[in-house]
């Protein structure tokens, strides 16, 4: 094999090269060995339910093709590493465990979203989680966070700022904060921390970070000096309110440690908010599993013993922190090269039984169904919008087909509108499956419309919902920031991968690219120091898409009335646009009705069924 043979492979015959231990793809290995500080942190984020890997053979899938059992294999080797180098090994989440693939939202009527899928996220041994909004959207997934997945962590699945309410009692939905040692020692103090999100449930609260920062608990938890502040939290490193929480800090210990792993953002980034600070966020999917190292002092407590302690708790320690950071791709190459194992000496049993159980549980919810064979890629980002390859054109084409299925109101004409937003992730050549359609399209929402809207103003209503009226005026910056508050976050992730494809145009990119041999994937500048991506990429093309999609417009008079029809997730935006658009009636939710008992996870399939066999 070229490799070690202390192992028994994976269907327990020796030798049976299955498609697992080696990638379906050559993987570019790391460029570099990673640096190990005092105290480490690998971090996760924005996993959306993605545990089975990315299972496509294009690039860049497979950069990300590893399962949660690989990663479980992973941690459990760094672990020993660490115990090896006699350092600190933290494992981290920053929220958004719900919403994204099958495994998540492929359960049957009657379930939970990513209930099932979180039996395995319980079983790695995070020191510290914190809560997403997308564990906030619909009741019952926060109440199942609450009762059946906080409780694993034994007060470190972190809720600082969000409460559920039950029986009419508001509490935290984990823990406000936790506290607690490392395996050297060092005195942790964690808090858990959702931007201010808007979008969710009722009888849950999100209070916002400023408010979060006065209260009295908040004050009584960082009072006391721990070695170190680790902020876990579902907040983007940049451009957002971490320096509300790191102020606030800072204002009692103004040199004491603190380690910022944000998320939400979908993006590679990375900040120091000042020398003795590092902020990382670690992309989204499990397209990323970031690493931190820390070259912290010992514990105070052994300094203060060793006579270097002098009150303030860092003793003399006042300098710069050295820190670094690397965003790996979640593949078997990139942890094989980490740990230093090969093929057959990596996996653990404990790691397969995580791969296994996935599997077994992708059966159960029959996610390699098959709704038809997509004929090319449809994507969201690298194809023109409109075009014959943009997944949002596939909607726009779509709707109109599986929308009106057993509808009586399919003959009255109309326009459908739904938000780009929700289509999270592209479709590739080949069959499209189950799980296919729920990576695509995750969200269980429902179409609604408004009978009776002459022509002329549902035409009206999409250029309005995308800020680009008859008088070309961007939409308006509190509408922005509603959006931002109710969880759209794409212009983010989209601003960041068009800068990389600009950047390596700037650079002369494609003969760069030929002599260097890259594979596609992400290409991160951030602000910290000396290069984060673990393994070189060439970046994807990159072409703009709207907020906002609809199918085409009817041919018919101005003041000929049509169905309106949108998603339930912009009624509120919606309505308020059409009452923008027009003076002649003020719309409220009265004038809404259901349009059809497809919900927005079943349209691609149903298009597919049609149109794809
Ligand atoms: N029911 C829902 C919920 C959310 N969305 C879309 O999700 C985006 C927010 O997700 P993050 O992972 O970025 O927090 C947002 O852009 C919404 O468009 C939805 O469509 N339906």
């Amino acid at each position: 094999c070229g490799d070690d043979h202390t192992h028994d492979a994976r269907d327990g015959h020796d030798h049976a090269h299955t498609k697992r231990e080696f990638p379906s793809s050559p993987l570019a290995p790391p460029s570099r060995p990673l640096t190990w500080g005092a105290l480490n942190i690998l971090h996760t984020t924005d996993s959306h339910g993605w545990l089975l890997g990315h299972q496509k053979t294009s690039f860049p899938e497979p950069n990300y093709s590893g399962d949660f059992g690989d990663f479980a294999s992973f941690v459990s080797h760094m672990k020993e590493l660490a115990l090896k180098k006699d350092v600190d090994l933290l494992l981290v989440d920053s929220g958004d465990l719900h919403d994204g693939t099958g495994l998540s939202d492929g359960y049957a009527p009657g379930g939970v979203d990513a209930h099932a899928s979180n039996q395995f996220f319980k079983e790695l041994p995070y020191d510290v989680l914190a809560i997403g909004n997308h564990e906030l959207y619909i009741y019952n997934n926060t109440l199942d966070m609450h009762q059946n997945f906080a409780p694993r962590f034994n007060g470190r699945y972190l809720s600082s700022n969000v409460n559920i309410t039950i029986d009419g009692v508001s509490k935290p939905v984990g823990s406000r904060f936790a506290k607690f040692k490392t395996r050297k020692g060092r005195a942790v103090t964690a808090l858990g921390v959702l931007y201010d999100f808007t979008g969710n449930d009722k009888n849950t609260t999100v209070q916002p970070v400023e408010a979060m920062v006065k209260e009295a608990w908040f004050a009584a938890a960082i009072k006391d000096e721990p070695d170190l502040f680790l902020l876990a939290g579902h907040m983007p490193v940049s451009r957002d309110n971490w320096p509300l929480v790191f102020n606030a800090i800072r204002a009692v210990h103004p040199i004491t440690p603190i380690i910022i792993l944000g998320g939400h953002s979908h993006i590679r980034d990375c900040l120091q908010l000042d020398g003795r600070s590092m902020s990382l966020e670690s992309g989204r999917y499990m397209e990323t599993v970031g690493w931190m190292s820390a070259d912290l002092a010992a514990p105070k407590h052994e300094r203060r013993h060793e006579g270097e302690d002098h009150g303030s708790g860092q003793g003399s320690d006042t300098k710069n922190i050295t820190f670094s950071r690397r965003y790996l791709d979640p593949n078997r190459v990139t942890y094989e090269y980490h740990t230093g194992r090969g093929n057959f000496s990596f996996d653990t049993a404990w790691g397969r039984s995580i791969t296994k159980g996935l599997e077994k549980l992708a059966k159960t919810f029959d996610l390699s169904f098959e709704y038809g064979t997509a004929p090319h890629d449809f994507t969201i980002n690298q194809a023109p919008y409109p075009s014959n390859d943009s997944l949002l054109s596939l909607v726009e084409q779509a709707m109109p087909i599986a929308l009106t299925v057993n509808n009586t109101r399919a003959s009255t004409p109309n326009i459908m509108i739904t938000n780009s937003g929700s289509l999270r992730f592209d479709i590739y050549a080949g069959p499209f499956t189950k799980n296919d359609q729920l990576t695509a399209s995750p969200f269980a929402d429902s179409f609604l419309y408004i009978p009776n809207v002459p022509a002329v103003v549902a035409k009206a209503v999409l250029p309005a919902l995308n800020g680009a009226g008859a008088d070309e005026r961007r939409r308006d910056e509190s509408m922005e920031a509603e959006l931002w508050a109710r969880g759209y976050v794409g212009t983010r992730y989209r601003e960041w991968i068009e800068e990389m494809y600009r950047r390596d145009v700037v650079e002369g990119g494609e003969a760069r690219r030929a002599a260097a041999n890259l594979t596609l994937g992400y290409v991160t500048s951030d602000a910290c120091p000396g290069v984060g991506d673990d393994t070189p990429h060439a970046p994807l093309e990159f072409h703009s898409i709207p907020d906002f999609i609809a199918s085409a417009a009817p041919a018919v008079a101005d003041d000929a009335p049509i169905d309106l029809i949108f998603v339930d997730f912009i009624e509120t935006q919606l309505i308020g646009i059409v009452n923008s658009v027009q003076k002649d009636k003020v719309f409220t939710t009265a004038d809404v009705s259901q349009y059809t008992d497809i919900l927005a996870t079943e349209l691609l399939g149903i298009f597919a069924q049609q149109a794809w066999n």
